[in-house]
């Protein structure tokens, strides 16, 4: 089928029935327009990241910024919290797939954050089908029928926010003006376009994550967008409000700024745990002094993680912003009760923290989670809807404490092998469109797979990546595993037989041995789908 589209946009997909309600001129016109005016600034941004990471290679250390100590030190809060945000005791999220928009939003949690980005493979039908969903969920008229089973919305369900594509990513089938567009922007625009009125007519409002900022010179790229769409839709200014992830060690230095650069827009910040690791490994790959333990041992105790949380919650709620605590990747598991209770044991613990140390509320990732987490932030928070309130001037986090990376140890074979097995498995199922999957009873997503990829890629080249067997970890023991751990993760992957798997076998072996360090694995993944 044809569309008309505005001058100098250009689709180069198909455009399946159901897709004109979404790719209508005007939608794609606010597309072409907030392209036009930002993308030579989102293209700066993204040169300015690979200045800055050549400078880190070459041993500068990052720091709170001297220039902006006066937003630090100044006396400022963000625009009071609508109430349709003010109580997130448990968000859930996950992909923008229809059934598990109906769950979700049905799930008994607060809020529910769909997502474009670490759960979703960003395939043409995904990203496209994705905003029928979000339309039909906005109007409440979302349903299906699957495997004899009928899924429609509950009276009362979750506050929807959106998590579009952070600024790495392109849309590679839309075209202005010979270029492709910013994936974040395409899904920014096409949800606001078609939503944005019908939420506030129904007491809520266009809610949004903005993921993976590495600066707040990026954030106030969001809100140049944030105040343009507005204006380009008659919405009144701050009508928008989105929390940003800090889920880069970069951004951690700007905590403060990112909320300034947002403040009239801003919904507080969110401790986005596994990327966050996965930046220090980026960030530091070549320091010859830095090597994080097998993944399992990189948890939200160990110094440099807690120093981040610590100081994520501080910010906030000196400057009246939400915190919201990450995501356990822990799932239930099926048909084995007792290490089902572990798993359980090991959400209730996490989330029990993050209550007590003050957070507003948390991530889950499951349905099945929704309740338990619940159940820890009531037992702190009672009747009250979040505790902003909660100020911690005890907390003082330096430099030198967020970037103290332990532990070093252990490294062990089976840490690498589960690395090589849960990246090819992953790689595979996001080839085959699925950007979430359960791996080894644990939720896989880009964000996760990126540590179990760059892990490799530093444990070959770090004179400390050594295994607690005394074998230092080679590219050749790598190449030797790759083999062995795809068989396992075709048998244990549903679609096994895809030739996605050997693909992901191949690719993921570029990755880890090539010299080098690719910024993100969804980039040359993006060229395949
Ligand atoms: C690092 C980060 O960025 S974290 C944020 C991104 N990650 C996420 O959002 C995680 C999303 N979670 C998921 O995709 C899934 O829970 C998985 C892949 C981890 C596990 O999926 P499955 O093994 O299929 O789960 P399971 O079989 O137990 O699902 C049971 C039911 O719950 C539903 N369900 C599971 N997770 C979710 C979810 N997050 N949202 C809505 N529904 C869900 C399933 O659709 C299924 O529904 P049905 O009974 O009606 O068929
Ligand atoms: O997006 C969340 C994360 O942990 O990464
Ligand atoms: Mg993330």
């Amino acid at each position: 089928m044809t569309i008309t589209t505005p001058p100098g946009l250009e689709i180069r997909a198909e455009i399946k029935p159901g897709y004109e309600q979404i790719l209508t001129p005007e939608a794609l016109a606010l597309v072409a327009d907030l392209t036009r005016r930002f993308e030579p600034r989102r293209q700066e941004l993204l040169a300015a990241r690979i200045e800055r990471a050549r400078r880190i290679d070459a041993g500068e250390r990052p720091d709170f910024l001297p220039e902006t100590r006066y937003i630090r030190d100044g006396d400022w809060k963000i625009a009071p919290i609508p109430q349709a945000l003010e109580c997130r005791r448990v968000e859930i999220t996950g992909p923008v797939e229809r059934k598990m928009v109906i769950n979700a939003l049905n799930s008994g949690a607060d809020s529910y954050m769909t997502d474009f980005e670490d759960s979703n493979s960003p395939n043409w039908d995904n990203q496209v089908t994705g905003q029928i969903n979000m339309v039909d969920a906005v109007r409440r008229t979302i349903s299906l029928e699957q495997n004899g089973k009928r899924y429609q919305l509950n009276d009362k369900v979750a506050t929807l926010v959106v998590r579009p594509r952070g600024w790495h990513l392109d849309e590679k089938h839309v075209l202005v003006d010979g270029k492709r567009v910013s994936g974040g922007i395409f899904d920014f625009a096409l949800f606001m376009f078609h939503n944005a009125k019908e939420q506030l007519a129904r007491g809520a409002g266009p809610y949004f994550y903005l993921p993976k900022m590495e600066s707040h010179l990026e954030a106030r790229l969001w809100n140049d967008i944030f105040i343009a769409t507005q204006e380009a839709l008659g919405l009144p200014r701050g009508t928008i409000r989105a929390t940003v992830l800090i889920e880069t060690i970069l951004a951690a230095f700007e905590m403060d700024e990112i909320l300034y650069e947002l403040r009239e827009h801003s919904a507080g910040l969110n401790a986005g745990r596994w990327d966050y690791i996965f930046s220090c490994i980026k960030k530091f790959k070549l320091d010859k002094d830095f090597c994080l333990a097998d993944r399992a041992k990189v948890t939200m105790t160990a110094p440099f993680m807690r120093a981040y949380a610590l100081l994520l919650l501080k910010t906030c709620h000196k400057r009246g912003a939400p915190a919201i605590g990450g995501m356990a990747a822990l799932i239930p598991i099926k048909n084995d009760p007792e290490k089902n209770e572990i798993a359980m044991g090991g959400v209730r613990t996490d989330k029990a923290r993050d209550a007590t140390d003050g957070y507003d509320g948390g991530w889950v990732a499951h349905p099945g989670l929704v309740e338990l987490a619940m159940t820890e932030f009531t037992k702190v928070l009672g009747e009250r809807p979040n505790q902003i309130d909660k100020l911690r001037p005890d907390v003082e986090v330096t430099a030198a404490q967020l970037l103290d990376f332990k532990p070093e140890t252990p490294i062990t074979e089976a840490g690498l092998r589960y690395n090589i097995n849960v990246g090819i498995h992953y790689l595979g199922a996001w080839l085959a469109g699925n950007g979430c999957v359960p791996i080894h009873n644990l939720m896989e997503d880009a964000a996760t797979a990126e540590i179990s990829r760059s892990q490799v890629w530093q444990w070959i080249r770090s004179p400390k990546g050594v295994l607690d067997d005394g074998r230092k970890v080679t590219a050749e023991m790598v190449r030797a595993m790759i083999p062995e751990e795809l068989a396992k993760a075709k048998a244990d992957a549903p679609n096994g037989d895809n030739p996605s798997y050997a693909r992901a076998a191949a690719i993921f072996e570029e990755m880890s041995t090539s010299e080098q360090f690719a910024e993100f694995l969804t980039l040359p993944l993006y060229e395949e789908i």
